[in-house]
């Protein structure tokens, strides 16, 4: 194991939705879903990593986002650093370039999809988040 891998994921939000993608064939854990992103680069900011793996994978850029959560996460074959931002606004219209299935999501209506272990907390939080602001 060579440490712990940083990490950039984007909640993209349009119109109450947020943004999610299945892991493409060829990579770990692939169909399992997650927020768009990936791994910051020797040097680089979050926010440009962030920048940079959205419009690789989709085509979108972020005109507006907020770091909200970071969290550590031991899979068995990698530690990540996880930086999850809020994207309140972006550029763009989705174009999967990586082959990415997506998907936007009512927060609390993700059904039986399956997120990835680290995601999963995040996107109940999302859920409890969405309730709280309707009632
Ligand atoms: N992109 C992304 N990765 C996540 C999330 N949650 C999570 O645990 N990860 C983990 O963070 C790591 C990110 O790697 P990646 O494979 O997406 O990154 P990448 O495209 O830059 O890598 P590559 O070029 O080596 O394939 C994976 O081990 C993945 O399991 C998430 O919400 N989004």
């Amino acid at each position: 194991m060579n440490g712990v891998v940083e990490v950039v994921a984007g909640i993209v939000w349009r119109d109450g939705r947020f943004l999610a993608v299945e892991r493409p064939q060829g990579k770990p854990q692939a169909g399992f879903w997650e927020f768009p992103g990936g791994k910051v680069e020797r040097g680089e900011s979050l926010e440009d990593a962030l920048v940079r793996e959205l419009r690789e994978e989709l085509d979108l850029t972020p005109t507006d986002m907020e770091l909200w959560q970071e969290k550590r996460h031991d899979y068995e074959h990698i530690s990540v650093r996880l930086h999850f931002f809020h994207v309140h606004a972006h550029s763009g219209a989705v174009v999967p370039h990586e082959g990415h299935a997506w998907r936007w999501f009512v927060p609390g209506e993700t059904g039986d999809v399956p997120f990835l272990a680290a995601d999963t907390e995040i996107v109940d939080e999302l859920a409890r988040w969405a309730n709280a602001k309707r009632s």
